[in-house]
């Protein structure tokens, strides 16, 4: 039996909606053996984040040393990094291993508006990692911050993207859950010649806690098991669609999304 292996780099959301376990959820749940590299340690819940502890640089080093002198990795993903400290650290490893199949997803602020990046690491995340990316999924807010863009509409989107692809990200995903027009909600994926869009209906929900981590973790575990980024991001839009349309109705807050939802009900 071949075991495909995925290896997050993230932050800890105690709540397991979002994260390092949103993203060990999602790899097994997608037939994929999770690692982990902790970068951060949240208190947070579904009501928001309570308190961040980053962890040192050296720390985050030396998780990811440990799973890359045994286990390796088919493919890794990136999500909250914290620190400029940080993305270098993690930018230096991953050369250093030679992991090309890099999901980065640029998290910066959760969904109630708590920092997750600071301010100064911003320009790290473009000059180290985001060269490196093999797929970047970045919300609209989060790509207007990279590129500088306002983001509108799809035309703006469209020159964000190959902004992005400029900047050196193989494909560029920019995300549509923030755009609430209309009643699909549209991804966007940019492979430097051709833009396609994976669209859904949109459910009205609060219950989204996690989306973005979750939807970056999926294209990992297919990137893991050799698929190609578009099939890839295909799946990863199904595994949400599924994860939103089950809520599991927990918390009194955003409640997190059913990663059991796409095994159970399918898309
Ligand atoms: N209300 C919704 N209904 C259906 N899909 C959604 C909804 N909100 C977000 N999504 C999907 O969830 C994923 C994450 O989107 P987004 O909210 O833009 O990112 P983030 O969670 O990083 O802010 C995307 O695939 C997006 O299309
Ligand atoms: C530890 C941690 N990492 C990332 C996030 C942000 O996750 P995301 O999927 O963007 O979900 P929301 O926070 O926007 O609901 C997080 N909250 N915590």
């Amino acid at each position: 039996m071949t075991v495909y292996k995925a290896l997050t780099i993230a932050g800890s959301d105690s709540g397991g909606g979002a994260g390092i376990q949103a993203d060990l959820k999602t790899f097994q749940e997608l037939g994929v053996f999770g690692m982990s590299a902790i970068t951060a340690v949240t208190a947070q819940n579904t009501l928001g984040v309570q308190g961040v502890y980053p962890l040192s640089a050296e720390a985050v080093a030396a998780q990811i040393e440990s799973v890359a002198a045994d286990l390796g990795a088919d493919a890794v993903k990136t999500g909250m990094l914290f620190s400029a400290d940080i993305i270098r650290t993690v930018a230096e490893q991953v050369k250093k291993h030679g992991w090309e199949r890099l999901v980065v997803d640029p998290v910066m602020i959760a969904k109630g508006g708590a920092p997750l990046l600071q301010e100064e690491a911003v320009a790290a995340l473009k000059e180290a990692l985001l060269p490196l990316a093999f797929v970047i999924t970045p919300n609209i807010p989060e790509a207007e911050a990279l590129t500088g863009i306002a983001i509108r509409t799809m035309d703006d989107r469209r020159e964000a993207a190959r902004l992005l692809h400029r900047m050196g990200a193989r494909y560029v995903v920019i995300k549509g859950g923030h755009d609430d027009e209309g009643e699909e909600t549209v991804d966007l994926l940019y492979n430097g010649s051709e833009f396609s869009y994976f669209k859904s209906k949109r459910i009205d929900t609060r219950h989204t806690h996690g989306t973005g981590c979750t939807f970056a973790a999926a294209v990992a575990a297919e990137l893991a098991k050799g698929r190609h980024p578009v099939d890839a991001v295909g799946t990863a839009k199904s595994f949400v669609q599924a994860a939103i349309s089950e809520p599991l109705g927990i918390g009194q807050g955003h409640g997190p999304t059913n990663h059991w939802a796409y095994r159970q009900y399918g898309e």
